[in-house]
């Protein structure tokens, strides 16, 4: 029997777990109760394998998620996770033909986009990605930071139970979500997993501290999860690092007030931020910046375009008169062609397909994922050789229309 590339079915789910392990090189053999605990975030009809006389050797796995994108509006998504090929079948393809798969089921759905964090940077431009959020992780050495002074806080710090926060979580994230180009939308098995409402052997759990601010009138505006490591005292000095799993603020008095309460703890040395926003302006808050070390500046979530009339429309665009001509090329026929962009102050942005129009911009799906959220400039893309200009002007307009205010943040790890 040769290499099969199909959906699994609910008998398959346990070594297709094993599989997906095994790909990631975690622990060659999983319980039963942990298939048990984890089967019900699959989707069967979004859950590929690769069998090989009935074995399961490749794992791959969708979901259905909503991407907010520039102006608040957002697209529907694939996101891509579980992509994990045994040793002994990479190379193979078998990567490639799941990924060709779970694109077409995805175009079929009406899906807009996938969308997906890269394991390794070379794996997914060849299917059409680009990076299209990056992140940044900083570590702050708390004694230099030199916190300054700040006008009292009307609102106030508490720490919180699990329970509470699984109570309170899912509102402030989605008020966050849908204020945040490039994030995405979170199920409830996120908020059990991170609270130990669920535990999976494999990965274990350790109850962190969870804080939240309330502003003046009691509504919860930011949440932070933290762990304070307390490791040996040299010569007697406190020397403790805070761990930020993740902070979550709703505006920005909100955000400064749970950095400064994170940054005042007793004992600590350190403070490592986890993944934020590429221009957050946390080393800002500090009275010296430099305190704030860059320990991560990476590519985070990828994205592949699949419907590029229903995206682009779905966005804002810097408010001035503009109609660009884009000819987006896909080697996998998914999504190219010739599209009019057209855009006016006040007006909804349109995008529609315009074949015989003389383009005024060539460039790849994978480069366009890379302007989408605002994350790149189409002059920085251009000086790479990625963006072709047939009209003069083209490629300062386009870097005009697509530039964001701030760059597009993804807060999730899925
Ligand atoms: C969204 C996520 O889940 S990210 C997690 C991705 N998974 C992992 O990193 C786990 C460990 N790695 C793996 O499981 C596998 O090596 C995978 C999934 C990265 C690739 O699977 P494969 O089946 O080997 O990929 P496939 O054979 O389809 O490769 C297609 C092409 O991509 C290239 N490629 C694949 N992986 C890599 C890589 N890590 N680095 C560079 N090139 C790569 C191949 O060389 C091949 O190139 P070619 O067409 O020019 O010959």
């Amino acid at each position: 029997m040769g290499l099969e590339i199909r959906t699994i079915t609910e008998s398959e789910v346990g070594q297709w777990v094993q599989a997906m392990h095994t790909g990631f090189h975690r622990s060659p053999t999983i319980s039963p109760e942990e298939v048990a605990l984890v089967r019900p975030g699959f989707d069967l009809d979004r859950t590929r394998g690769a069998f090989d006389g009935g074995r399961c050797v490749a794992t791959f796995r969708s979901m259905a998620r909503d991407l907010t994108v520039p102006g608040g509006g957002s697209v529907s998504a694939t996101a891509v996770t579980n992509v994990a090929v045994t040793a002994t079948h990479r190379r193979r393809g078998l990567a490639t033909r799941l990924m060709a798969a779970d694109l077409a089921a995805a175009k079929e759905r009406g899906e807009a986009a996938a969308i997906l964090i890269a394991a390794e940077y070379p794996i997914y431009g060849r299917f059409g990605f680009g990076p299209a959020t990056w992140v940044a992780d900083w570590e702050i050495d708390v004694p230099r930071a030199a916190l300054p002074e700040a006008p009292g806080d009307p609102g106030t710090v508490e720490l919180v139970t699990d329970a509470e926060v699984r109570e309170l979580g899912p509102a402030l994230h989605e008020r966050v979500r849908v204020a945040t180009p490039g994030a995405i939308s979170r199920d409830s098995r996120w908020w059990d997993r991170s609270t130990g409402a669920l535990v999976l052997p494999s990965f274990g759990y350790q109850q962190p501290f969870f804080a939240v601010h309330r502003d003046p009138v009691g509504e919860v505006d930011a949440m932070a999860a933290y762990k304070v490591n307390d490791p040996h005292w040299p010569n007697k000095f406190p020397n403790a690092d805070t761990e930020v799993l993740w902070q979550l603020a709703a505006t920005p008095a909100a955000d400064a007030a749970m950095w400064r309460y994170l940054l005042s703890l007793d004992w600590v040395a350190r403070l490592k931020s986890g993944f934020r926003p590429p221009d957050d302006v946390l080393p800002l808050l500090l009275g010296d910046p430099r305190a704030a070390r860059t320990e991560t500046y990476a590519d985070f979530m990828w994205l592949r375009l699949l419907d590029v009339p229903v995206a682009l429309s779905a966005r804002t665009y810097a408010p001035i008169d503009a109609d660009l001509v884009l000819e987006v090329g896909d080697r996998d026929g998914l999504a190219g062609g010739i599209f009019r962009l057209e855009t006016a102050p006040g007006a909804a942005p349109r995008c529609t397909l315009a074949p015989a129009s003389p383009p005024d911009l060539t460039l790849d799906v994978a480069t366009l994922a890379r302007l989408y959220l605002g994350d790149e400039s189409a002059v920085r893309l251009a000086a790479l050789g990625l963006l072709e200009e047939h009209r003069p002007g083209a490629v300062t307009t386009a870097s005009h229309l697509f530039h964001t205010p701030r760059r597009p943040w993804c807060p999730e790890v899925f």
